[in-house]
Parts: C-alpha cells; structure tokens; sequence
C-alpha cells in the first residue's frame, strides 16, 4: 500500500503571542522571534532532505509569511501557493484582541481553559456590529455573510477545516504531491483531532508549539503511521507547556 507524508506548521511567534493577546482572525503580522522561528523550520526541513509540490495555508499574514520563509530556505517559492480562510485560525469571538493572563485575572483560569479549550463551547460572540466581526474584512467580501463565524469553539473549528481537507488537500495528495500546511494553533488542533481520532475530552491537553515542523506519515487511506515534530523531545515540550500556561493568571 502507498504511503504519504504530509508536514504541517503552526507559524512562527506572532506578535500577538508576543503579548499573550488572543488572536483569532486578527491579522497580526510574525515577530522577530517569529520570524527567526520560521527560517528555522525552513533550514529544519531542509536538512532532514524535504521537499513539497504544494502548499496550503490561511489568508493570515502570520501563515503566509511562515509559509513563504520556509519555502525561501528550502528554495521552493515557487510552488503553487492555495489559500483558504478555511484554514483561518479559530474565531476567537469577543476574545479576540485580549491579553489571556488578565482575562484569567479577570474571570478566573477555570474559565479561560473553558473558552480556549473545551471542544464545543464557543467564547462569547461579537455583533456584527462590531469591527472585529470578518464581515467587515475585504478579504472575506465574497463570503456569504452568514458563514463568517462570530466566535467559534473548536467543533466549529473542525467542521469548517475539513470540508477544506476532503476537497483541496486529500486530492493534492493522492496525486502524489507532497503538502505542507501552514496554519494555526487550533485550525491545526481540529486537524490532528481527526487524523488521531482525538477524543474530545483528550484534545483538551493538546497545545501545538509555534514554528516546528509536524510530520504526519499517512498510509493508502490517508490514516496516520506515524507523527512526530522536527525537534527533540525536552524542546517541543517545553513549547507545549509554554503554551498551555498562557491562560494562567499573572
Ligand atoms: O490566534 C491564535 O492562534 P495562532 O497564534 O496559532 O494563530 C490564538 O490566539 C491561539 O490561542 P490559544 O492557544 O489560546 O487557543
């Protein structure tokens, strides 16, 4: 039976994660860091001999602009280049632009893991009113209106990413084009939950670090072999758990 490998790639730090603010559809742009993570990611890959026929990533700058350093060191700008708001990190709702220590402070860590991890409870919604609703975006101006999420929990998530993973990602793949896929903490979440059919009380404790390489190799029926990140054991756990203690109060 055949067998594929697909890499997937949380951006690099955005300035945003800099200042611990939740982002959402916000488009904030990579910090240094964030930048330097991504040309690491690149050289990574490299190094270890990968090499991709396409690539798919969000209309997020901090997506884009990790996707495009990492292809710069791997020499592969270019690739063709699929962009998709179904990718788009989750919809942070009427969290998005806060700090997550002092909402912590100001509703208790409880209540943040609840918002940032919990599968199916959604964070509060805007109004479309407000101007951190996407409906106000260009970018999203051919979107019917009603699809553009005021806030998602991460079921939402998963349900608007993998209509994108049957139509666009799996035929690239089974033609034999090796993918990689720049997206983000949660839209990435909501993937790995369906490739390691993740239960929704596990995926809880799953924090994806930015800017290190997550290979899945899949078999014939697209099922996962195996997956591992491209850098050792004490370093992604570390940047898991820096993760995972963002919620905390200060
Ligand atoms: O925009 C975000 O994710 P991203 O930095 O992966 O794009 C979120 O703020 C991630 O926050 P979370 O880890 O609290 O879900």
């Amino acid at each position: 039976m055949s067998s594929y490998t697909v890499v997937m790639i949380r951006h690099g730090e955005s300035t945003y994660n800099k200042e611990n603010r939740f982002c959402g559809w916000h488009d904030a742009d990579l910090s240094e860091k964030g930048v330097e993570e991504a040309k690491i990611a690149g050289k990574t890959l490299k190094e270890k001999g990968f090499k991709f026929d396409i690539a798919f990533t969000s209309v997020l700058k901090r997506a884009i602009k990790t996707l495009n350093l990492t292809l710069e060191e791997l020499d592969l700008d270019w690739i063709p280049v699929v962009k998709h708001w179904r990718l788009n990190e989750r919809m942070y709702g009427g969290l998005q632009d806060l700090n997550k220590s002092e909402t912590a402070t100001k509703h208790g860590e409880e209540q943040v893991k609840i918002w940032r991890r919990s599968y199916a409870i959604p964070p509060p919604s805007l109004e479309v009113s407000d101007p951190r609703w996407p409906g106000h975006d260009a970018r999203y101006a051919d979107l019917d209106k009603n699809v553009i999420p005021r806030a998602e929990c991460l079921k939402d998530t998963v349900e608007r990413a993998l209509p994108f993973w049957y139509d666009q990602i799996v035929p690239a793949i089974k033609n034999g084009k090796r993918v990689i896929i720049s997206a983000h903490g949660n839209s990435l979440r909501a993937m790995v939950k369906y490739l390691d059919d993740i239960s929704d009380d596990e995926i809880v404790g799953k924090n994806i670090p930015t800017g290190i390489p997550l290979v899945y190799e899949l078999n014939g029926d697209l099922k996962p072999i195996k997956s591992y990140y491209l850098a050792d054991e004490a370093a992604v756990k570390a940047a898991m758990d820096k993760v995972a203690s963002q919620g905390k109060a200060k």
